[in-house]
């Protein structure tokens, strides 16, 4: 039966994906009333520019004051669209004290305070929802969570940042430059307030944090994956990508270790052969690849960023939250029973293309090679170019630990005719 009593919201925060999560609550509210089973009402919304016209909002619900909306006792959903740590941690907290639950898309927050929070919510009996955090639009968070959580999942490797993917892709098809990429993807909602957290990989690092905590029930803090951001990607890296047959992209790596004792986490640019599926995920577009013991190999796909997007993923949460509330439950909420400890990055086993200047005079392809194979670095493909004097050697390696990998760089380094390492990439999804 329908209930009359209508369900309270309050937005924090109203930039990108604040002022679509109120759009479509209005615009939607009969079709949420009818999947809810109750009327669902904005009743509060916490902005910080209350000067600013927003259209379809009811200027008596905006207020400055976060803090007394979430303290208000009658709010039953706080939706957290503010971003950062604080002050939106502590009115996180202050709301479910108040007998709210939580919807977030603040993936920094829950990243590096996720397990506390899951404990406030449990205490107090509320919910702490985050599909908007991790991939924007694309269900994956409750996918893990719940339709995979009968099975094994051994790894989960994918593309799960909107505005670096939009960067590198223009990079690679126009030749557009660099900052003028990131102006584009910053105009279209795409970028973090400080889009510094997208391209030195810090937000990818955080939703990575995110998704092998709950893939592989253990805890991953943020200090536990291993970043390098897009920053020094060049045009030379994308001709030399494409003379092997594969683009650059920012990826997301999670994996179980083959023994099964421990898990690692990682971020980091990577050449992938044109053929993989993740080559031809454009834009802001996003796709996470979840390899499960059972069910094999999963491919989720989709807009990654962008206000309309990412307030899919939180109305779809408040949907649930919603309900849970009508039905007097919680949903599933942390699980991470298993404690695996996190392996660091020198473990991870996987290709690599070296690109070096060295002098050009007989005998240094062999000084190179030596050097490799003292270190136990397998060489696969050799490719040199040479003028003046002067040469660029390009060494791909067969799959090598990446403490070997450093180790190999290291005594490169130290030779008198390396003049210079030019770029160190990681080569993936072969
Ligand atoms: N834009 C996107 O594509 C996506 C964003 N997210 C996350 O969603 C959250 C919001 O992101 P956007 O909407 O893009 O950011 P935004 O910067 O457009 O919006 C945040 C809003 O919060 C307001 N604000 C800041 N402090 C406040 C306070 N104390 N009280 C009230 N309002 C306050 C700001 O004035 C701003 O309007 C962040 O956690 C972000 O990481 C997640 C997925 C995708
Ligand atoms: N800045 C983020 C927004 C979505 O999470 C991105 O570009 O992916
Ligand atoms: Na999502």
């Amino acid at each position: 039966m329908m209930r009359t009593r209508p369900l309270k919201v309050a937005l924090l925060g109203c930039g990108v994906v604040g002022s679509e999560v109120a759009r479509i609550m209005t615009t939607h509210a009969d079709d949420l009333t009818a999947r809810i089973g109750a009327p669902v009402e904005l009743a509060g919304v916490a902005v910080r520019r209350p000067s600013k016209v927003r259209e379809g909002i009811d200027p008596e619900l905006i207020t400055t004051d976060a803090t007394a909306l979430v303290k208000r006792g009658d709010i039953d959903v706080i939706v957290e669209v503010i971003g950062g740590i604080e002050p939106a941690r502590t009115l996180i907290t202050t709301a479910f004290e108040h007998g709210a639950s939580v919807v977030s898309a603040n993936k920094a927050l829950i990243a590096q305070d996720g397990a506390a929070l899951h404990q406030a919510a449990v205490e107090h009996g509320r919910d702490l929802y985050y599909e908007a955090a991790v991939a924007g639009a694309i269900p994956l968070i409750r996918p893990l969570r719940e339709s995979l959580a009968g099975d094994k999942v051994n790894r989960v490797l994918g593309i799960v940042n909107g505005t670096t993917n939009f960067i590198l892709d223009a990079m690679d098809t126009t030749g557009a430059g660099y900052q003028e990429a990131l102006d584009e993807a910053t105009a279209l909602g795409y970028a973090e307030a400080d889009p510094t957290a997208d391209v030195e990989g810090f937000d990818a690092a955080a939703k990575a944090a995110i998704l092998a905590g709950i893939a592989f029930h253990t805890r991953v803090r943020l200090d536990d994956v291993y970043r390098e951001g897009m920053t020094e990607v060049t045009a030379a890296d994308f001709a030399s990508a494409k003379r092997m047959g594969c683009t650059i992209k920012l990826l997301a790596i999670c994996e179980r270790a083959a023994d099964g004792g421990s898990v690692t986490a990682r971020v980091h640019p990577a050449m992938i052969p044109l053929s993989h599926p993740l080559a031809s995920v454009r834009g802001a577009y996003n796709a996470v690849f979840v390899e499960a013991e059972a069910a094999g190999q999963l491919m989720f796909y989709g807009p990654g960023a962008g206000g309309s997007p990412t307030a899919s993923a939180v109305l779809g949460d408040l949907v649930a939250v919603c309900r849970n509330k009508l039905a007097e439950t919680t949903g599933p909420g942390d699980s991470a029973y298993t404690q695996l400890p996190v392996g660091a990055m020198g473990e991870v086993v996987t290709r690599y293309h070296i690109s070096l200047d060295v002098a050009d005079k007989p005998g240094v392809l062999a000084q190179v090679a030596t050097v490799f194979a003292e270190h136990g670095v397998s060489i696969d493909t050799v490719r040199q170019t040479g003028k003046d004097g002067e040469a660029s050697l390009v060494v791909v390696t067969h799959r090598a630990p990446d403490a070997a990998l450093t180790g190999t760089v290291d005594a490169l380094r130290r030779l008198d005719t390396v003049r210079g390492v030019a770029s160190i990439m990681r080569v993936e999804g072969e």
